[in-house]
């Protein structure tokens, strides 16, 4: 048995986002968002699950803060669903989304719970997806006025900001792979997403200090670490495509002002080029104070010119998975946070890592010990990244609860807390009371 201590302010918290967890997807004046369509698109999404209920957190939103304060968190990480505050994407306030919000943030504050938000996890108003999505300016301007309405809004309730969750999914698994909503696939698409979200990114952030915000402001990509299968430069250069393109694709520009140009290289070799308008390097690389990391897995990956727009393929070397099928190695958070500090010893919080874990109630509980075993060793390499010096403030285990987990819909639960999709009756598995003993002693105990 080992000990791990942990900084006396470290931040321990869970993670949702809206579509996944709130439901009531036709109350409170919302509008359509494109996972309500994508979800009703059949084959998109397993079963044929949506979001009009999930775990209907907009109507039971004080139990899940009572389960926040039973398990002891300090902070929470949620998203605020755009189509709530403006339904048709940059027309008319909807006062009654901005009015939840406020009666949930406040629940939070009450429970001395601090809010983290995120002000995009993927539900665009179907409105601007119309009318060609991020890759249009209007959309970027319509951001801009819903980050604006969301900063004036709870300035001094909220400080911890994030513009984006995992720009790599809203770009490429969504408008390459088709994977996620709206489900194009075509490389000249994503990257014209992938800019235009970058702008909206840097334009919100310039209002967010022009507008004297109090907080933190930054962005939550997620984490692809790949190590070559071979020796061989071709097997280390899919590599390096594979982490460039869920990394640097995004930080480079916010952190260098310039892309990758080995990245815009490739793609210029498939006809596909970035639609940098005059400014737009500027605006995208404004100064942000935190990164969030959404880390679960790693690859080993190799060559393979049929292996899609980046001809990178993750070959399987026979690892433990979890039930959604990526392989248990904590190893690659540890490596990927020590290349990250090549853009500085910046604040970093863990927004997402979990596991997907399908127990089910057994006697009226869940012992979901693999999940269990995922934390022990994701917390043990967040303390040697510590113990390394790199500034890593925090950590939010996804998910709090069982959700939405997009198109593989119900079936796979992230939850340390089960949640019946019948009764929407909500159970702390093993996993939970677990980390609520490493958050009241602020230290890890390995079971072995
Ligand atoms: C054609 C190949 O396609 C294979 C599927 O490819 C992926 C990749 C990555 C994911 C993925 C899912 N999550 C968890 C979420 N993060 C945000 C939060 O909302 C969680 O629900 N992270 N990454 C899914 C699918």
């Amino acid at each position: 048995m080992t000990i791990f201590q942990f900084p006396q302010d470290f931040r321990w918290g869970t993670a949702t986002a809206s579509y996944q967890i709130e439901g009531a997807a036709q109350e409170g004046g919302r509008g359509v968002s494109i996972w309500d369509t994508f979800a009703r698109t059949p084959g998109k999404v397993f079963n044929g699950d949506n979001g009009d209920v999930a775990c209907d957190s907009y109507h039971r939103y004080e139990e899940d803060i009572e389960l926040m304060k039973k398990l002891g968190i300090n902070t929470y990480r949620f998203s605020i669903a755009w189509p709530r505050i403006i339904p048709d994407g940059d027309g008319e306030i909807n006062r009654e989304g901005l009015d939840f919000y406020h009666r949930f943030v406040d629940k939070l504050l009450e429970a001395g719970i601090e809010p983290f938000c995120t002000l995009y996890h993927w539900d665009l108003p179907q409105v601007l997806e119309d009318d060609g999505g991020w890759g249009n300016r209007r959309t970027v301007d319509a951001f801009v006025k819903y980050a604006e309405v969301i900063f004036k809004e709870f300035t001094g309730k909220i400080k911890f900001w994030l513009t984006f969750n995992e720009p790599w999914c809203i770009a490429f698994l969504s408008n390459l792979l088709g994977v996620h909503a709206p489900g194009n696939k075509d490389l000249q698409t994503s990257l014209n997403v992938a800019h235009g979200l970058l702008v909206a990114h840097g334009k919100a952030v310039q209002s967010f200090r022009r507008l004297g915000i109090t907080g933190q402001i930054g962005i939550a990509p997620n984490v692809c670490w790949a190590e070559p299968y071979s020796k061989s430069p071709e097997d280390q250069a899919a590599c390096d495509r594979s982490i460039a393109l869920n990394t640097d694709w995004f930080l480079d520009p916010i952190y260098k002002g310039t892309y990758p140009q080995f990245m815009v290289d490739w793609f210029a070799q498939a006809g596909a080029t970035v639609p940098i308008q005059e400014g737009d390097m500027e605006i995208i690389s404004q100064p942000i104070d935190l990164l969030g990391i959404n880390y679960y897995t790693m690859g080993i990956n190799r060559f393979n010119p049929e292996a899609g727009a980046l001809q990178s393929e993750e070959v399987d070397m026979g690892l433990t998975k979890t039930d959604i099928g990526w392989p248990i190695e904590s190893r690659g958070l540890y490596e990927f946070m020590h290349y990250l500090q090549k853009y500085g010893n910046v604040d970093v919080y863990i927004t997402e890592n979990g596991a997907c874990i399908n127990d089910d109630l057994d006697n009226g509980k869940i012992n979901d010990d693999r999940r269990i075993s995922y934390y022990e060793q994701h917390l043990a390499q967040i303390h040697r990244i510590i113990n390394d010096g790199i500034n890593l403030k925090g950590y939010m285990a996804w998910s709090l609860m069982d959700n939405f987990e997009w198109a593989e819909g119900y079936r796979m639960r992230f939850g340390l807390v089960h949640v019946d999709y019948r009764s929407l009756v909500r159970t702390p598995k093993e996993s939970f009371y677990w980390y609520q003993n490493v958050i009241k002693n602020n230290w890890l105990e390995t079971r072995n």
